[in-house]
């Protein structure tokens, strides 16, 4: 098998991790979550007070804080899966709350923040070997990637996925906050005029409404085979 990149698009909530996670580990390749990385950014603007009241960012001092913000991953030993630290901390617990959720999108809008995201995305992922999931990986992170995913189900499904999942956390959820907020990234995300959320034209869709999550991981671990045969 040659060592390929594998591209992990599609919208908030739909599976995307969980596919690329599983499939890493089984296959030995690091697996990168780059929603994690705009989520970081965000929490460092929301704990600088980088927001004005109507959710709007201050994009200018945001800018020249971008060099005081280091992104990285670690392997956490008991979930087999990396966590993400911001500045050396571990954030993994308040980058996935709603707060961050609500705002990230306006971050992730930003060309200086793509662009500084992107640049990190595209090291990380030189030597292939990597699952890397996101919006924009197979349309302008890693374009020739040799194999691109873009994942849909309905924002319904969706919501009520991330809903069950914060209950079983024992984390309080409302599912109506859920949904709007799930239709509000897409909104902004399929709309922004830099690397919008989009299919690339060479990737594979998949409407996941009415899968397992075990029949999706069998799925791609059956693409990934046919990608990465010699
Ligand atoms: N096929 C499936 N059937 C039921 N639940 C699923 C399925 N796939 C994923 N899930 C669950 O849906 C929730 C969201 O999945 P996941 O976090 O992988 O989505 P994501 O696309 O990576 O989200 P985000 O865009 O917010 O990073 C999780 O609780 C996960 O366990
Ligand atoms: N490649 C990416 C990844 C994420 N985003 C933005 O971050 C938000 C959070 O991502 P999750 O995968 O954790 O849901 C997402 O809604 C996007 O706004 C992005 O722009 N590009």
């Amino acid at each position: 098998m040659k060592k390929i990149t594998i591209a992990i698009d599609g919208f908030s909530s739909c599976g995307k991790s969980t596919m690329a996670k599983d499939l890493a580990e089984r296959i030995g390749y690091v697996y990168i979550d780059t929603g994690a990385m705009y989520r970081s950014v965000t929490l460092f603007a929301i704990r600088n007070r980088l927001f004005n009241s109507d959710g709007s960012v201050k994009a200018n001092e945001l800018e020249n804080h971008m060099k005081d913000l280091h992104i990285s991953f670690r392997l956490n030993e008991e979930t087999g899966r990396p966590d993400t630290y911001l500045n050396g901390e571990l954030v993994e617990t308040e980058i996935r709350g709603m707060e961050v959720s609500n705002h990230v999108s306006a971050i992730a809008a930003l060309p200086f923040v793509r662009t500084a995201m992107v640049a990190q995305q595209q090291q990380m992922g030189r030597d292939k070997g990597v699952v890397m999931d996101g919006r924009d990986i197979g349309t302008t992170v890693f374009p020739d990637a040799e194999l691109k995913i873009f994942v849909t189900a309905s924002a319904e499904v969706r919501a009520r996925r991330r809903y069950d999942e914060m209950r079983g956390k024992g984390q309080p959820a409302d599912y109506a906050e859920i949904l709007k907020n799930v239709q509000q990234r897409d909104y902004i995300d399929t709309h922004r005029e830099v690397s919008p959320l989009r299919k690339a034209d060479d990737a594979i869709e998949l409407d996941n409404s009415s899968l397992t999550i075990e029949q999706q991981n069998a799925w791609l671990m059956e693409h990934y085979q046919r990608a990465a045969q010699d």
